[in-house]
């Protein structure tokens, strides 16, 4: 493939004429590539690489048991084991820390029994610290470029950040073993879920994207009955993600696709395993949990996606014998989604 497009983000996107533009570029780019580099600067590399050690501490320091401690059966957040994740049925070889929102105990969510909510089992003070800033600096250029895109469709900048008012953002640090014999399974082909998803990646390689193509039917992965687990996996049609120093790459995740009537669509990728380890952190910049989201063209209909039932659904298929799935099983923790859905449960924020 040829290389990939490039941008800088400006200071404040204040709607003038180059910031439109600048958003009709960031969308061709994705309409032609699925895919596109955001240019950091020193102060973004010295976070990014004060995470990716914080990563490689955590991984190779403690030992599997050790590991294993830091997890919660009230949210989907902390460790995830080689091959503990499924994708389309099939185990991922990635092994995991997922950071979600860090929800203390005595939040009324978390009291009420809302699935996903509850406190980050952070392996330590210094590990959380570094997370916090990677994902707070991906979540101020998350917050521009969807400002951007929604300029450059010709919307006010808001339209897409008005549903992201204190997010469900949530991140996946990840480390995948060197390839061993026939084995080259990273993670399985899938699309994420929200909004964005912003990355950086060692120079290893391993990330092959699905561009659009043109007729291809693409799922939608937020209906029942049409997962992007596992879809195309072993099509033509994939670009390998070349590693590049100093950028952060972007692509739009299920529910821009489903805003913008499938203008832009969610990203499948998948990673396969290389000669060496690879390690690698994917953001997700997302709706707020009680996100009611509606297509932009048409914002009366009944189409709808309810942003925390999605997310609750893909955790709950891609970790089915997690003991948080067990929970929220066993507790009927739905039930709390279907009220909030309904209105029938008070909302949080209203
Ligand atoms: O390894 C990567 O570059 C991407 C990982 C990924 O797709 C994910 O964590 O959802
Ligand atoms: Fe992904």
């Amino acid at each position: 493939m040829t290389e990939l497009r490039t941008f800088r983000l400006p200071e404040t996107v204040t709607g003038s004429d180059d910031d439109v533009e600048l958003g009709r570029q960031l969308i061709a780019a994705w309409q032609a590539d699925g895919i596109l580099q955001i240019a950091t600067d020193a102060v973004q590399d010295r976070k990014t690489e004060a995470a990716m050690a914080a990563s490689r501490r955590f991984f190779h320091d403690l030992t599997l048991e050790e590991k294993s401690r830091f997890v919660s059966d009230l949210t989907y957040a902390g460790y995830i084991a080689s091959g503990e994740e499924v994708t389309d049925g099939v185990a991922d070889y990635s092994e995991i820390f997922t950071v979600c929102k860090d929800v203390p105990l005595d939040d009324s969510r978390v009291v009420d029994r809302w699935p996903c909510h509850g406190p980050v089992p952070w392996p330590d003070a210094r590990y959380r610290d570094a997370m916090r800033e990677f994902m707070a600096m991906l979540g101020e250029a998350g917050e521009k470029i969807l400002m951007l895109a929604a300029l450059g469709f010709g919307h006010d900048a808001d339209a897409f950040t008005r549903l992201t008012a204190d997010g469900w953002h949530h991140m996946r640090v990840l480390r995948f073993p060197t390839r061993s014999g026939a084995v080259d399974r990273g993670i399985g082909a899938h699309t994420d879920y929200g909004m964005l998803v912003l990355a950086a990646q060692d120079d290893v390689g391993g990330l092959y994207v699905r561009p659009p193509i043109e007729g291809e039917q693409r799922p939608r992965n937020w209906l029942p009955d049409e997962s992007a687990a596992g879809c195309f996996q072993e099509a033509d049609g994939w670009t390998y993600v070349e590693p590049v120093p100093h950028v952060f790459t972007v692509f739009p995740g299920d529910v821009l696709q489903f805003l913008t009537g499938g203008r832009l669509l969610s990203t499948p990728h998948k990673v396969l395993l290389n000669t060496r380890e690879r390690f690698t952190m994917a953001y997700f910049h997302e709706p707020n949990f009680e996100a009611v989201v509606r297509p932009l063209d048409d914002p009366h209909g009944d189409d709808v996606i309810h942003y925390g039932t999605h997310f609750t659904n893909m955790f709950m298929r891609c970790y089915p014998d997690r003991v948080t799935t067990r929970r929220i099983v066993e507790e009927d923790r739905l039930t709390v989604l279907s009220e909030l859905r309904s209105g029938t449960r008070h909302s949080r924020t209203g």
